[in-house]
């Protein structure tokens, strides 16, 4: 069996994975409680996956990981990636729990995450920059839509698939941001990366995650088109006065070819004052996005998954108002639990998304 040499499974987790139709190969990453490998269907899966996409699996072992994560983050994690279905957002495959390892299947993104493209090709022209930007932001639309904020927008959490799209990633520190009566939930965890924080989020009080994911953006955002970081992040104090005090600019190699379009957009993300600063919504049709005519419009795939957002927001404040256990899809089979089976008819209704790239 041609196993992952540094991969530590049990002959039955072997047995059962490729029972399932699921072969590991190398590895791919980690993260903290995570390691990522490349793998690969066999035996009539093969056959089934038309689009023919390799996959990646993300395994947890939650013997290994600390209480809160395995009794407080995980749960939402997995909740929202049984859930979540946009053209911008990594393909889950199928999840599976077998005693203390969950085997999250997904989509592989051959190219890397943004931050590893930046640093090897260099700042991002606009045009491009233009086109990942609308894809993550309809992607945090999406998901803000559901009343789901992402908490961990970064470059590193933005992966690239071998036609160039980006798909968001990572759903480690989002959560549902409504109570059972509907009302906003404030966040209190500190989230996510220091340089991609808001400033509310460093200061240590409640503060509004879907407004904060929007900062992230603009981090993401300056990332791209400077190939650099807007504020010094070695010291918090520093960084949280500098972020209050819009003590950033645009790198002088770049500053005179950037229109004055996406000055304005990342000003008016990377504003301190949260009730001026621009909600997702500002960003899908903001000018900048309007200079190319192509990115005016949603495609079919980018308008049904918002409009399914509505529907998926309604059925989880049904869900927990009436207080069901939001693991209602979760079915069990032998020893194996299975959160989410292969949807295959996700794949074919986005695997062929015409974005404005290229279709993958
Ligand atoms: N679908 C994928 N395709 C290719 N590589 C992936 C994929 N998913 C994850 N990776 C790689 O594995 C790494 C770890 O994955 P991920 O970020 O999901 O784990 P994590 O434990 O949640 O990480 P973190 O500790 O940063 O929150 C990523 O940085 C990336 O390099």
């Amino acid at each position: 069996m041609n196993m992952a040499k540094d991969l530590i499974l049990t002959p039955s987790e072997e047995t059962t994975l490729s029972s399932r139709g699921y072969r590991l190969l190398n590895k791919l990453g980690e993260g903290s409680y995570a390691c990522v490998y490349l793998s690969e269907l066999i035996g009539p899966n093969e056959e089934k996956d038309k689009n023919n996409k390799s996959l990646a699996c993300k395994i947890i072992d939650v013997s290994k990981a600390p209480k809160d994560f395995v009794k407080k983050f995980l749960p939402r994690e997995l909740d929202i990636l049984v859930r979540v279905n946009h053209p911008h957002i990594i393909h889950i495959h199928s999840i599976f729990q077998r005693k203390s390892k969950y085997f999250i299947f997904m989509r592989n993104a051959e190219n890397g995450d943004l931050l590893e493209f930046v640093l090897k090709k260099g700042p991002i022209s606009e045009a491009q920059s233009r086109v990942w930007l609308r894809q993550i932001a309809l992607a945090v639309q999406y998901l803000h839509d559901m009343d789901i904020a992402h908490r961990d927008l970064k470059c590193e959490n933005a992966l690239i698939t071998s036609n160039y799209n980006l798909k968001l990633a990572d759903f480690g520190f989002s959560r549902f941001v409504i109570d059972a009566n509907g009302r906003k939930i404030a966040s209190t965890t500190y989230c996510g990366s220091l340089s991609y924080a808001a400033p509310e989020v460093l200061r240590g009080m409640p503060y509004h995650p879907k407004i904060a994911d929007v900062w992230s953006l603009g981090v993401i955002l300056y990332i791209m088109i400077n190939k650099a970081m807007p504020f010094d992040d070695t010291n918090v104090k520093r960084l949280h006065e500098q972020q209050m005090n819009r003590r950033w600019k645009f790198r002088s190699k770049v500053i005179d070819s950037l229109s004055e379009q996406v000055k304005v957009l990342v000003t008016h993300l990377l504003e301190p004052d949260i009730t001026k600063r621009w909600r997702v919504e500002q960003i899908v049709n903001s000018e900048w996005l309007a200079m190319d005519s192509r990115l005016i419009h949603l495609s079919p795939a980018e308008e049904s998954a918002l409009a399914q957002a509505q529907v998926e927001r309604r059925t989880h404040l049904n869900s927990i108002s009436k207080r069901q256990p939001s693991e209602k899809k979760l079915t069990q089979i032998e020893d194996v639990k299975v959160l989410k089976a292969n949807i295959q008819e996700n794949v074919n209704k986005f695997g062929s998304t015409t974005t404005v790239v290229k279709s993958d």
